[in-house]
């Protein structure tokens, strides 16, 4: 029948159940072997919360026919004490469908937190480049929906899958050994009814999910004209709008009242079938205990059982569609967790003596374009070389590759020929974190984590103390308005929090790398105007943070540069001057003094 729709899980693909697939699956199951004695615990319970409700229906037609006079041995009891006897075996199963269930929740609930966590180590750990060509939402629902189907496989599934097997197999032992001529009969209906129920069922479902998708592009209609109500109603379009709602509305209906033929001829069917398959099976019964071959108890202890079975398949079918999302979200989870990672540390290291930098920086003839834009080369044969505490600034035009010798000098990504060279040493013979950890960026678009400032202060370095990260703040000139917030440094930011300035962010994010004390800073300015009062105290903290340290400047302002030891003028990935101030602007027709000639950048 028709269900409810649970987006969350239809969303998810199914794949076709093949050798291969199992395989993959199965490996995952290596996740259960730390909390195997658990696991196994909770199949037992279900092999015996399986057995005591089949012993319900056993128990049963005992308590019927003792009514009768009739009850054969080994019960041959008193109605109250076979009842007692009934009682008790509930309160048996109780215990252990209470076991089964507490017992696989703390092994799913373990397995998938530790499949979470190597996840997000993996992601996280992701060169930049495979970041470039995933969708983040795609990533996060590995973590989540992948996570979870994995989880209900691992608990659900096969549980289900063993507690249905039990079931059939001592129903089926049960029923013949009550009457093998009634079973038979029984199983040349039953399991056609099953299997027409699962197929119609099956077509109803995609038949009312069709309607679903057509209500939800009558949706799109409704947001796309609120939200853009101003053109509809300037274009004087109403009467266009409410047509195409009215049209999209009255296919929702159509469908819906030709899904609701369906329906109702399944659900009279299913009545019809059901209630034909135990009228049958009953007369036939009836039959048989005139004749006296079958008493009042096997009779209600076959219909049961039999109830019982037919269930049981109907089940399988879920189990079996449940089974092919598990596959589908196992094959996404495995191959995410094959891919190949960046050679960092996910535990927290310090900079080890012998890789510690002193901050000259090298490139020879580097030549870089993106892997996923193989064919546009962005770095075209770049050299430079930065000596320890020099400031570097580059400019240039939009695009013309700034930013990407910043990826390229804190590693995100190989150049395709050329080296670069960190005091001499070819940067691939240091270790990415050693690298990482001696350098600090601070980008255009300043980052505040939902947290608070302190927090986002110490993110330069996690185990700061307070009075470290309030010097930090004070040589970034941001102590004076953070302590004028009424919650000083515990005051809340990000997405929850309160909104800061450009310029005030600008001053967070100096402080955390001031806290970081990097030997190498990685400074894109940002292109947005402050205020001159702002902009000053933006500035007097660089000038802080620069200090002593190999710093690279992407600027856009000619005017903050003047005092760097060299400047680069990089055009369309190549460096096309470069000197101090003073040289360049002495270049007749020289690119960088035609650009403070009109103190304007593209960027
Ligand atoms: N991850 C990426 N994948 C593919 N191409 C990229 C990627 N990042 C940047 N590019 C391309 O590389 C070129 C140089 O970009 P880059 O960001 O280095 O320029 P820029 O000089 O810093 O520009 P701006 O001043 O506007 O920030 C651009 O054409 C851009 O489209």
């Amino acid at each position: 029948m028709a269900r409810p729709r649970d987006t969350s899980k239809e969303d998810l693909p199914k794949v076709k159940i093949t050798k291969e697939s199992i395989k993959e699956t199965l490996l995952i199951y290596n996740y259960l072997k730390p909390y195997r004695g658990t696991f196994i615990a909770g199949l037992v319970f279900i092999a015996l919360s399986s057995g005591t409700m089949m012993g319900f229906p056993y128990m049963l037609q005992k308590l019927i026919d003792s009514a009768h006079g009739t009850p054969k041995p080994p019960f041959a009891f008193s109605p109250t004490t076979i009842a007692l006897i009934m009682v008790a075996l509930l309160g048996v199963q109780m215990i252990f469908s209470f076991m089964r269930i507490y017992l696989f929740t703390y092994v799913g609930e373990n397995t998938v937190s530790d499949l979470r966590q190597d996840i997000y180590k993996r992601l996280i750990t992701m060169p930049m480049n495979f970041f470039g060509q995933n969708r983040v939402g795609e990533l996060s629902s590995r973590i989540s929906a992948d996570a979870n189907q994995i989880q209900e496989a691992v608990t659900g599934l096969l549980a289900e899958f063993l507690r249905g097997c039990l079931i059939m197999i001592m129903g089926m032992a049960y029923i013949l050994f009550i009457n093998f001529k009634m079973t038979l009969l029984m199983l040349s209906v039953v399991p056609v009814i099953v299997v027409i129920a699962l197929v119609f069922g099956k077509y109803i479902r995609k038949m009312s999910r069709k309607a679903q998708d057509q209500l939800a592009e009558s949706n799109t209609v409704v947001q796309e004209t609120l939200s853009g109500i101003a053109n509809v109603k300037a274009f004087s379009n109403e009467w266009y709008e409410t047509g195409r709602y009215r049209k999209n509305i009255s296919e929702v209906v159509n469908m819906s009242i030709k899904n609701s033929r369906f329906r109702g001829l399944f659900v009279s069917f299913m009545l019809f079938s059901v209630f034909g398959a135990v009228t049958l099976v009953v007369w036939y019964g009836a039959g048989l205990m005139q004749a006296g071959q079958l008493s009042f108890g096997d009779l209600t202890a076959f219909v049961v059982v039999t109830a019982f079975v037919g269930g049981t398949m109907a089940g399988f079918a879920e189990i079996f569609s449940q089974l092919q999302k598990t596959l589908g979200a196992t094959q996404r989870v495995r191959e995410l967790l094959r891919e190949q990672v960046e050679d960092v540390t996910v535990t927290d290291t310090v900079v080890e003596e012998q890789y510690r930098l002193r901050g000259n920086v090298t490139l020879e003839h580097v030549k870089f374009s993106y892997p996923s834009r193989q064919e546009i080369q962005i770095i075209k044969d770049l050299s430079l070389n930065a000596r320890s505490g020099q400031q570097i600034a580059i400019v240039g035009p939009s695009g013309a590759g700034k930013s990407t010798i910043v990826s390229l000098l804190l590693r995100f990504y190989q150049p395709d020929s050329g080296r670069i060279l960190f005091d001499g040493r070819d940067a691939a013979s240091i270790p990415l974190s050693q690298l990482r950890r001696q350098m600090a960026l601070v980008p255009q678009d300043i980052h505040l984590f939902g947290g608070t400032i302190y927090e986002n202060i110490a993110y330069g370095r996690p185990n700061a103390t307070l009075e470290e990260v309030q010097n930090a703040a004070r040589k970034a000139n941001a102590h004076e308005f953070i302590s004028r917030f009424p919650e000083g440094y515990n005051t809340t930011v990000g997405e929850r929090g309160i909104k800061l300035s450009g310029g005030q962010r600008q001053r967070i994010a100096i402080a955390r790398a001031i806290l970081k004390d990097p030997v190498i800073l990685l400074l894109d300015e940002a292109t947005s105007s402050l205020d001159s009062e702002s902009e000053a105290l933006v500035q007097d903290a660089l000038q802080n943070l620069m200090k002593d340290r190999t710093s690279f400047v992407i600027a856009h302002r000619l005017s903050t540069i003047r005092s760097a030891d060299q400047i680069l003028v990089l055009e369309d990935g190549r460096v096309r001057e470069s000197g101090t101030h003073h040289e360049l602007i002495s270049i007749e027709d020289g690119l960088y003094r035609n650009l403070n000639k009109l103190q304007l950048f593209e960027g």
